[in-house]
């Protein structure tokens, strides 16, 4: 898992990753490549394997096989200055349970160099979080809110965010997913955030990565994933050009990524896909 320091390089970096649970294979050979400014949503039913992914890239577990630069270093040894430049919302998040909300702040921002008061100030009135609140007390939206702030106000240069609007009202979930796209923009981070809300993610996300049997069926950029994946109906016996690449069939319905427009002979009919079409068309 060594790998050389590449603080020019890419944010993240990931090469052939396995893991196995057991006899379950979670992950099954992930190549992976995040950029400065890149926000990456990712899909995949529950199980998929999204959040060992995210705990693989954070050195929370141990990958099997293959290679993952984070920041420019193996998972397994991440200097705390390097922490101090990711953050991360798991999928429940606990601690700071005896104290307001504004003492978990302030104790959770002396841990970061780079904590910007002012951007946690402007993130508690976008969520309405009363500061006065007590942690325990907090709702579950309210929580999920809170970890949000403690994960973005110190500008890390890689986001890692594990379902993070699941637990929010419709109206914070748009609030939190436009400031994070502007935030990743202006800050020159990378982030990836898995999510089962594909509006969300057609709305914020450059990039669209799909997990499927443990390996990214699809990872693109969001408008070329729109451009090139199609629902072709097909005459019973005609062969498909080379050039696509088939990601589901039911019958005669052909899912395919690589469409430029041709035609051939027995196509009957193609159609455009969204997000959440193509999700469902991948898990009938
Ligand atoms: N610590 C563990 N021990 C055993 N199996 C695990 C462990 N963690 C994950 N798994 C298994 O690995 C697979 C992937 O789980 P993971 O939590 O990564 O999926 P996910 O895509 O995040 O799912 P969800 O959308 O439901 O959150 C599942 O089959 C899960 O049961």
């Amino acid at each position: 898992m060594d790998m050389e320091l590449m603080n020019d390089g890419p944010l993240l970096e990931i090469r052939g990753l396995k893991k196995r649970f057991g006899d379950k294979t979670a992950l099954n050979g992930v190549d992976l490549t995040l950029e400065s400014g890149m926000v990456v949503g990712l899909l995949g039913e529950n199980g998929a394997g999204k959040s060992t992914l995210m705990r693989c890239i954070l050195g929370l577990i141990d990958a099997d096989e293959g290679e993952i630069c984070t920041l420019g270093q193996a998972p397994s040894t991440l200097s705390a200055s390097t922490k101090a430049r990711i953050g991360y919302v798991p999928q429940q998040h606990y601690g700071y349970e005896g104290f307001s909300v504004e003492r978990a702040l302030s104790l959770h921002a002396s841990f970061y160099p780079d904590w910007d008061p002012k951007l946690e100030q402007s993130w508690m009135k976008r969520f309405g979080l009363d500061p006065k609140a007590q942690v325990n007390r907090l709702s579950v939206g309210q929580r999920q809110s809170l970890a949000i702030i403690m994960a973005m106000a110190y500008r890390p240069s890689l986001l890692v965010l594990d379902e993070p609007v699941a637990s929010l009202d419709p109206s914070a979930r748009r609030r939190f997913m436009g400031d994070l796209f502007e935030l990743a923009l202006e800050s020159g981070s990378a982030v990836i955030f898995s999510s089962h809300i594909t509006s969300d993610l057609e709305r914020v996300a450059s990039h669209v990565a799909l997990l499927k049997d443990g390996q990214l069926l699809i990872m693109g950029e969001l408008d070329a994933v729109r451009e090139s994946v199609r629902l072709l109906t097909l005459a019973e016996g005609s062969q498909l050009p080379d050039a696509y690449r088939v990601l589901g069939r039911q019958g005669n319905r052909v899912l395919v990524d690589g469409f430029r427009g041709e035609s051939f002979p027995g196509l009957l009919g193609v159609d455009t896909v969204n997000l959440e079409q193509l999700f469902m068309e991948l898990h009938p």
